[in-house]
């Protein structure tokens, strides 16, 4: 059997680390040519030892002289790229087919559209680059005849659940919501919740910025948007529930009232295994199995837009159009990385993404230059409008 080739755009973060692992159980099936990470120069070298790529990309001319400083005489040595310009690269090496977009944020936009462009198989978990740039990324996929493979959960389920059904016959998609850490907490409370009470995410183990986003229910906005471009439905066809157990991934609901749905244990690198490997045959990946009869009930409950705002912004920002998502993505960064730092509180996310969506003229997305460049309005929007609202003194 021929191995697969891969290159991994945020090999060293959680979506990374998991892909690695899926990979290293099956070394007959992929081989490693690329990786791309951004300051985490230590797991990159190790991560070096263990696959034997042909190319790797940091962050930085610092992190390419510390990766060189980690690699001993016996090592294997890697080309080293740099930058945003080197992650493009390992996304369009010629003898790659599949490449993994797990970079977080709008920082995966060039790189996945690089991978777009050069025609490979791309298995997208970066949602932002969805989200800044849906409709030009699904256009431009069909254009070079590669597919783009959803790995965010919610949309691997569905991609799942759609596998012998008639497209036309769908009535809507439904996507779950774990709720997050607030999810039963009163108004008073989540004004209240710190950092470290937002990154205990009930049932996932992720990066910094998703987890907050599932806190404020921003993700399953960012989620809807994606849906809305990587399966062509209208929003009005795309809801939320909100699923506190996370064991069905989403759901597609047909005409005749049938629902499908996708169950498992909350693991990425089942998502991960499912794009590697499609269109099949599945890989054995030993993970434990669902047992349903020892979580004994699965509950669902509507979510809450007074007590969670943020996802609405995204349906109202698809009902916008254009640059709006995007201004949207953008906001949410910066506000999600002020929080981090202890500069605004919680509700100031959902906050800020109002006043950046309220302030922004939408215009048409032509390419993806013209989508970072409505992101990054968004980002600095929120910056200043939080920056008056919170600064201290
Ligand atoms: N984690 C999950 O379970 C899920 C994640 N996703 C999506 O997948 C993406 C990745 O998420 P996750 O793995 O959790 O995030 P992490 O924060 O764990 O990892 C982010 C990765 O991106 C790299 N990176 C960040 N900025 C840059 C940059 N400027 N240039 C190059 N590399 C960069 C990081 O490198 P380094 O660490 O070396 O700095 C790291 O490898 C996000 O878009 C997220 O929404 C979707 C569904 C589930
Ligand atoms: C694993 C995954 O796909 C995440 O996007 C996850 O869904 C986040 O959890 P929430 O459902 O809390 O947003
Ligand atoms: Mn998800």
């Amino acid at each position: 059997m021929t191995r697969r080739k891969i290159s991994i755009l945020g090999s060293t973060g959680s979506i990374g680390t998991s892909a690695l692992d899926v990979v290293g159980r099956f070394p007959d099936r992929f081989e490693v040519v690329g990786l791309a990470a951004g300051g985490r120069v230590d797991v990159l070298a190790a991560q070096i030892r263990a696959f034997q790529p042909k190319v790797v990309s940091v962050g930085d001319e610092a992190g390419a002289r510390a990766l060189s400083g980690l690699l001993g005489a016996g090592d294997p040595q890697p080309e080293v790229l740099v930058g945003s310009r080197g992650a493009c690269a390992i996304a369009s090496l010629p003898e790659v087919d599949f490449v993994l977009a797990a970079i977080a944020g709008s920082a995966g936009m060039l790189p996945t559209a690089a991978a777009v462009d050069a025609g490979k198989v791309v298995g997208l978990a970066n949602k932002e680059s969805m989200v800044l740039a849906g409709e030009y990324l699904m256009a431009q996929a069909k254009r070079t005849g590669a597919p783009i493979l959803p790995v965010d959960s919610e949309h691997s389920a569905i991609f799942q659940c759609l596998v012998g059904h008639n497209r036309d016959d769908v009535r809507r998609l439904v996507l779950t919501a774990s709720g997050g850490p607030c999810r039963t907490w009163d108004a008073d409370r989540i004004e209240a919740c710190t950092p470290a009470e937002a990154l205990k995410h009930p049932n996932w183990s992720m990066g910094a910025k998703i987890t907050v986003d599932s806190a404020t229910l921003m993700n399953k906005g960012l989620e809807v948007i994606e849906a809305r471009w990587l399966f062509d439905l209208p929003p009005e066809q795309i809801s939320i529930v909100v699923h506190p157990e996370s064991v069905v991934h989403s759901m597609v609901e047909y005409v005749d009232g049938s629902v499908v749905a996708q169950l498992g244990t909350p693991d990425m690198r089942g998502p991960i295994a499912y794009a590697l490997t499609w269109p099949g045959p599945r890989l054995p990946l030993g993970l434990p199995p669902l047992d349903l009869p020892a979580l004994g009930k699965l509950a669902f409950e509507e979510p809450d837009p007074r007590r969670f705002p943020a996802y609405e912004l995204a349906y109202e920002a698809l009902r916008i159009g254009g640059t709006a998502p995007a201004v949207v993505s953008g906001a949410d960064e910066a506000a999600v990385a002020a929080f981090l730092a202890g500069k605004i509180p919680f509700p100031g996310i959902a906050a800020a993404i109002s006043h950046a969506l309220e302030a922004h003229s939408a215009r048409p997305v032509a390419s993806v230059d013209d989508a970072i460049a409505a992101s990054d309005e968004g980002r600095r929007s929120a910056d200043g409008w939080l920056a008056g609202r919170f600064s201290k003194g």
